[in-house]
């Protein structure tokens, strides 16, 4: 497996925000749940951004995370410099271009990312992700404010580029294994499902 969280607590501000998390990831996943329910803080866990007080984290080989909000990738520079930057000397100049093809924003390459569009900046954003070529893509809403060709793409590349891939999202994507978090707990299986019809994610 290529993630396994092993009864993870965590908290933030005095508050317990993940509870006794327990579940294993491998290939293509989705956390779902209501707004702070604990997805990001999730993410960040497995990013090792944030330490359990209890529990164990184990992730194999590297990892890298997409934030939700994009314009936390970007230095002064181009996109193609940015994506440089977060490879850590793991792409070259020309794998990243062709990586900016694949995802479909090749022709901003040379431009600066804060004077380019949401849906630009978001794509953008997973370029600096994806160019570091992690075996564990953390990505936190990355369909957010996106064209629906743009999903496709976007899950597509993801699940192309990286063995395990784990999404934080809204917007439940089928065929992907869905995890559920509610109040800080993790939801695996029927139960994630289950939880999901619950709150109207799933019919
Ligand atoms: N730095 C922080 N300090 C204190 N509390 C935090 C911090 N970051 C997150 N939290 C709290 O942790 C809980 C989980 O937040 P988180 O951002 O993980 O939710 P989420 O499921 O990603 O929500 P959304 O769908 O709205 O993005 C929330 O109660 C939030 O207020």
């Amino acid at each position: 497996m290529a993630v396994v969280l092993r009864d993870v607590w965590v908290k933030l501000g005095g508050r317990e925000v993940i509870r006794g998390a327990t579940a294993e990831f491998n290939g293509q996943n989705q956390l779902v749940g209501p707004n702070g329910s604990g997805k990001t803080v999730l993410l960040y866990t497995i990013a090792g951004l944030v330490k359990p007080f209890r529990g164990e984290v184990k992730v194999s080989g590297t990892a890298s995370i997409m934030f939700q909000d994009p314009d936390l990738h970007f230095f002064a520079g181009t996109v193609l410099e940015n994506a440089l930057v977060w490879s850590g000397g793991r792409s070259t100049e020309a794998e990243v271009a062709k990586l900016a093809n694949d995802i479909g924003i090749g022709d901003v390459l040379h431009r600066s990312p804060f004077e380019l569009n949401w849906g630009h900046r978001k794509l953008a954003a997973f370029l600096c992700a994806l160019a570091k070529k992690p075996d564990v893509l953390l990505l936190d809403e990355p369909l957010e404010g996106l064209s629906p060709r743009f999903h496709i793409r976007v899950l597509t590349v993801a699940a192309e580029h990286s063995k395990t891939v784990i999404i934080a999202t809204h917007m439940v994507v089928g065929r992907w294994k869905l995890y559920f978090v509610e109040d800080g707990r993790l939801y695996v299986g029927e139960e994630a499902k289950a939880k999901a019809v619950e709150h109207g994610y799933l019919q």
